[in-house]
């Protein structure tokens, strides 16, 4: 692998004196390179993303957890880090791989160096790796599970890492939602961010929702308030009752982390019994993955996933396609679907299922990122259909 994976542009990691930071895979391959961000180890699925911008916001996105993430663009760290780029505030993701070192800042938005957010997070990361060979492999072989050590003395024990790599029991069967979610209810504040005036305040909502957290990204949640929605979070244990109460007029099932069919033990009977009520709800991501569950249908962990800011899903009601934010590493298996679930969006990459919507009832999801963050802007349409449906069911 060493040798296949050195390629003219990249660093040869042999010529490095010496190594301070690895790759250790499960099967034993060792990736040697530099170390950059803290001096720390860190074990999870190596997963890749392709998108050219956005970084920050990728390594904040809840769903990354228990993931190290392969970044097969080059220039990573050329806007920097800033305090306004979060998906949340307890970044899950466990570390990072880069072909080259961390680009110099360069924007007006840059508060600090990409290297001095990565430390300030107890992040490892490590530069020097023929990132895409390493893609190709996980394209080839599928995700493998492997730890990611920064170390400055370069004296590893590799056996031991490859042990801890071996140990890992690995994402499929995994619940890791319980660990990023919110400890308790909060009222979400705050608009989406506009070039003239940053964080914009919400607009007068017109309707009431709970949004269930399995590990939601913030962007959701302003696209939400943007469109209407006064939105209430809840953690994702809440019961049925917990929901409730609060009244909502319609329900949001976050993104998040991990396997849905772990994570659907404690969620999916929720989900069910919110179906019944004729609640319009609406789904992204792990939310549209435990829906499908909720509704009977059945979930599997793909290959390589999707993950990257430019992936065409199909909208199979208008024909038009979209230009999608993704990451997932599970999806639903479109034969497991009942009759009154109507597949609504397919992935032009590889027929994926990427949307779904009961025919009798205003429930809907998808499994790519309408609110980007990083990513176009297409699918924002979504979240206008969710109140649009709230406002027809409160008409009834
Ligand atoms: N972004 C997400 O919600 C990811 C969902 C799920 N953890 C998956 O990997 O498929």
């Amino acid at each position: 692998m060493t040798a296949a994976a050195t390629s003219a542009h990249a660093p040869n990691p042999d010529e490095t004196p010496t190594a301070t930071a690895l790759i250790v895979l499960a099967d034993g391959t060792v990736l040697k390179g530099r170390g950059l961000g803290a001096e720390t180890k860190a074990v999870g699925e190596i997963c890749f993303n392709t998108s050219m911008t956005g970084y920050q916001e990728i390594m904040t996105d809840p769903s990354y957890a228990g993931q190290i993430i392969n970044f097969t663009f080059p220039h990573i760290g050329n806007v920097g880090a800033n305090p306004e780029d979060v998906e949340t505030q307890m970044v899950a993701a466990r570390g990072c791989i880069l072909n080259l070192d961390i680009t110099e800042p360069s924007n007006w938005r840059s508060a600090q160096h990409f290297d001095a957010w990565l430390k300030a997070n107890n992040l490892p990361a490590i530069a020097g790796i023929d990132t895409r060979a390493l893609t190709r492999r996980i394209r080839d072989a599928g995700a493998p599970n492997g730890v990611i050590v920064h170390q400055a003395d370069g004296l590893f024990d590799i056996p031991a890492l490859v042990a801890e790599a071996k140990a890992w029991p690995g994402l499929d069967g995994m619940d890791l939602a319980k660990d990023v979610t919110c400890h308790q209810t909060y009222h979400w504040e705050g608009g989406l961010w506009r070039i003239a005036g940053g964080y914009q305040a919400a607009p007068k909502p017109r309707f009431k929702v709970v949004a269930i957290d399995y590990g939601a990204k913030q962007n959701i949640l302003r696209c939400l308030a943007d469109a209407g929605c006064d939105v209430t979070v809840v953690p994702a244990t809440a019961t049925t009752d917990d929901v409730l109460r609060h009244q909502p007029d319609g329900v949001f099932l976050s993104n998040g982390p991990g396997d849905p069919a772990a994570t659907g033990q404690y969620a999916v009977p929720v989900i069910r019994d919110l179906i019944a009520r004729d609640l319009p709800i609406f789904g992204i991501c792990l939310g549209h993955q435990m829906l499908a569950l909720a509704l009977g249908g059945k979930t599997r962990k793909m290959g390589l996933g999707h993950r990257g800011a430019n992936h065409p899903v199909k909208d199979l009601e208008t024909g038009k396609v979209e230009i999608t934010s993704q990451n997932h590493g599970f999806e639903v298996m479109a034969e497991s679907l009942p009759a009154d679930v109507a597949i609504t969006h397919r992935s032009l990459f590889d027929d994926c299922v990427e949307g779904l919507a009961m025919k009798s009832k205003p429930v809907f999801s998808v499994q790519y990122h309408p609110e980007a963050s990083p990513g176009p802007q297409d699918s924002h349409y979504l979240f206008h259909r969710f109140v649009e449906n709230i406002a027809k069911s409160k008409a009834k």
